[in-house]
């Protein structure tokens, strides 16, 4: 697939930002679709997009889009991803991928069936100085990997309708931000064998404030702190036995990192400044696996994301945070 053309699901926050990325990057963005012709048209006219969609259907069934953006609210990101890929689209869907996983595993299986590409736009996994960490580690420039330490904490409306807190939008510190340092957990030390969660509800219900310590592989360890209610350090670190990494503020987009030797020494300082927000990597290696015929993502395969929803279930579990209509 040569000339791969994007189109975008909802004309909300995120999707402009990452619309701004793929147009930096040169990409194809042919459509736009939202429940408002007029949002659409808006939103077309902004980023010079030549169709403007007044359903979500209308979009999916536009032939001239080949792979579509999911950006709705993450309550509707299965029923989202399913109508596109129903209508024959590959998809990448945003954080979180789903509220559960069994809708996680159905997305799974309806896009095996269809031969489509399904991806998660955990954007974090693709930015360039994740892959040199990626890189360090595989290398053994760490030693043995014992501890990820991850925090993402932000002072976020506190308003109960808006999505972060509505139970019916998927709202929640977990879903919303704990998803990073879960996921960055995941990638660097693989499964969790243990979860260990302890959380605050706000009024709707939706959590406001939790902690996750986990257990992998040959006894490493993971911590994670997510808050919807205090702008924390935003930091995330990586402990080797010979080495350490500590990624900078804000440590899940392009940022700088350090090589930390076991008395202090900066052995490497990461610094390569990217364009925009650094979202178009996830496009790029989505446009790449398209081109290379492949349906999952190399560096964050589909069966992995079904994975970390599982972990997301497991802690929404311990802290008690039920969404309406879904089966846990
Ligand atoms: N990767 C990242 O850095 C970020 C990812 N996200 C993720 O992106 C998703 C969207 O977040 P964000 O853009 O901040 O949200 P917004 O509220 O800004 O936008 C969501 C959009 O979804 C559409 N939508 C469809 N159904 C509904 C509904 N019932 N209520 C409200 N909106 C609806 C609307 O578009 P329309 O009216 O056009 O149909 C709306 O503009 C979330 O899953 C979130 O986790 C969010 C921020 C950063
Ligand atoms: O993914 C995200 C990145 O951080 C934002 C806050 O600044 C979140 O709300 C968002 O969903």
């Amino acid at each position: 697939m040569n000339d791969i053309r994007w189109g975008i699901l909802a004309t909300g926050g995120i999707a402009h930002m990452f619309t701004s990325d793929l147009r930096t990057a040169g990409l194809d963005v042919a459509a736009v679709g939202s429940r408002s012709q007029a949002s659409a048209d808006a939103f077309a006219h902004e980023f010079e997009i030549p169709a403007a969609h007044g359903s979500y259907e209308a979009l999916v069934a536009d032939p001239d889009v080949d792979i579509v953006y999911v950006a709705s609210p993450h309550g509707f990101h299965a029923e989202h991803a399913a109508l596109a890929l129903e209508a024959g689209k590959h998809v990448l869907v945003e954080k979180a991928f789903t509220l559960t996983q069994p809708q996680a595993a159905a997305l799974r299986d309806l896009a095996a069936a269809n031969k489509l590409l399904l991806m998660e736009a955990m954007w974090t996994r693709y930015v360039p100085n994740m892959i040199r960490i990626r890189e360090l580690i595989r290398s053994g420039t760490l030693g043995q990997v014992r501890a990820v330490i991850a925090d993402h904490t932000q002072a976020l409306p506190t308003d109960p309708t808006h999505r972060l807190n509505s139970l019916e939008l998927g709202g929640g510190a977990l879903l919303d931000l704990g998803v990073y340092p879960v996921s960055f957990a995941h990638d660097i030390l693989g499964a969790p064998e243990t979860i260990t969660a302890t959380g605050r509800l706000g009024s709707t219900g939706a959590d406001t404030e939790v902690v996750v310590t986990m257990t992998h592989a040959d006894g490493a360890i993971s911590t994670s702190i997510s808050s919807a209610r205090t702008a924390g350090p935003n930091e995330a670190h990586i402990l080797g036995t010979e080495a350490r990494i500590d990624l900078d503020p804000v440590w899940y987009t392009a940022t700088t990192f350090r090589l930390v030797g076991r008395h202090g020494e900066v052995i490497e300082s990461y610094d390569a400044p990217v364009a925009g927000r650094g979202m178009q990597y996830e496009a790029l290696a989505a446009e790449q696996y398209l081109r290379e015929g492949r349906t999952s993502s190399e560096l964050e395969p589909i069966d992995e994301t079904v994975a970390i929803m599982g972990t997301l279930d497991e802690i929404r579990r311990q802290i008690g945070v039920r969404y309406p209509g879904v089966d846990r």
